[in-house]
């Protein structure tokens, strides 16, 4: 079965008329929690309370929760529920972290230089991004406008499929972080939303800004690190070494096959274990400087992309050149009016569920 014991995903839902809760996915089901263990950390309208709480307390509530799922007790069908956005996201980083992808994005932005600039292989380059406008699967997605340069609708909007980290236990500022397990509580799907005309013009020197920040959406379940343990597998091998605050202290490379659905197709099945940074090693980074690491931060991988399997529109039709074939019809970049589901799987079956948007014509 799906979302077997196994599994047991976070999230928040709610019944028509009713607050917010904090619910674990069993099958079809929500158990709810709150009835379940009864506590105020499970009454909230986000997980971050049960954020807060560290490693022990997220353990024992796995615990407790496989145990008040298997009794059968507190089980609200989905069909029943709304699912809300499941973290109040704090701060939202992007990371760059898919060789593949870093190189195929520089020659299409860049054909006259290398493709990788000579800091990529020394750190995880990564932007900040805009938390107030992360949004969970399902909201449907504006279609931007902006320059690009001048001034309209986006005429290039993308997709990127990501894998993103939730923070559960703070630092304090001067502090870097310890343990990534200490940290991150656990694994969401991101779709970070890209207007490539308004970003290739926008960006110099400084990166994305308008052309990524209008929306980014995330998974309603949050996958618990405790779930992936089978997952887990050694970081792709780099050179040169990284420097030792980069080192790895733990396999954190994580077996996961991304699946990129448009309008029903599969387009895509890029896979997180070709990844050139691993997150603990962008956890490290992100906080080397004394950075202070907040309940609710998400960072995310950058677009996951693999030989021959991109997470973007723009490297997979070559910025337009080469468009895909759905039944009927080509796309290049996205219409109004399609819709993109981005899925992802362990190898020992355990899904991180999905993140899906609709394109909205813009206004
Ligand atoms: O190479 C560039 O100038 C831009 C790259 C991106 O758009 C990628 C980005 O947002 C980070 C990522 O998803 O990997
Ligand atoms: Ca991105
Ligand atoms: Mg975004």
């Amino acid at each position: 079965m799906s979302f077997g014991l196994g599994n047991l995903p976070y999230g928040v839902f709610s019944r028509p008329g009713e607050p917010r809760r904090v619910g674990v996915r069993v099958g079809d089901h929500v158990l709810d929690l709150a009835a379940a263990l009864g506590g105020d950390v499970y009454a909230a309208p986000s997980l971050n309370p049960l954020l807060a709480l560290g490693r022990t307390a997220w353990q024992e509530t796995r615990a407790r929760a496989r145990e008040a799922a298997a009794t059968g007790d507190h089980l609200v069908p989905l069909t029943e529920v709304t699912l809300h956005l499941p973290v109040e996201v704090a701060d939202y980083v992007d990371f760059y972290a898919s060789l593949e992808h870093a190189s195929n994005l520089g020659r299409i932005f860049r054909p006259d230089d290398e493709p990788l600039k000579p800091n990529w292989r020394h750190l995880p380059v990564g932007y900040h991004g805009r938390a107030g406008t992360v949004v969970v699967s399902g909201t449907p997605i504006r279609r931007p406008c902006g320059q690009r340069p001048s001034f309209g609708p986006s005429q290039r909007l993308d997709i990127e499929a990501e894998v993103g980290f939730v923070v559960g236990v703070p630092t304090r500022p001067g502090e870097r972080a310890g343990a990534f397990e200490d940290h991150v509580f656990g694994v969401a799907l991101v779709n970070d939303w890209s207007a490539r005309d308004i970003q290739a013009w926008e960006y110099v020197p400084l990166g994305p800004f308008l052309g990524k920040s209008f929306a980014t959406s995330m998974s309603a379940w949050i996958t618990p690190l405790d779930a992936l343990e089978e997952a887990r597998v050694e970081g792709r091998s780099q050179e040169p070494e990284p420097l030792p605050y980069l080192a790895r202290q733990a396999p954190w490379g994580l077996d996961l096959t991304l699946r990129v659905d448009l309008n029903g197709e599969t387009v895509s099945t890029p896979s997180f274990r070709d990844m050139y940074w691993t997150p603990d090693q962008m956890l490290a980074h992100m906080t080397v400087n004394g950075a202070s690491l907040r309940t609710g931060d998400l960072f995310a991988s950058g677009t996951v992309s693999s030989v021959g399997q991109p997470g973007s529109l723009i490297e997979l039709t070559w910025n337009g050149a080469d468009p895909v074939k759905l039944p009927g019809e080509t796309r290049t970049f996205l219409e109004d009016g399609d819709t993109v589901t981005i899925t992802a799987w362990t190898s020992h079956g355990i899904s991180l569920g999905e993140v899906s948007g609709r394109i909205l014509p813009a206004t």
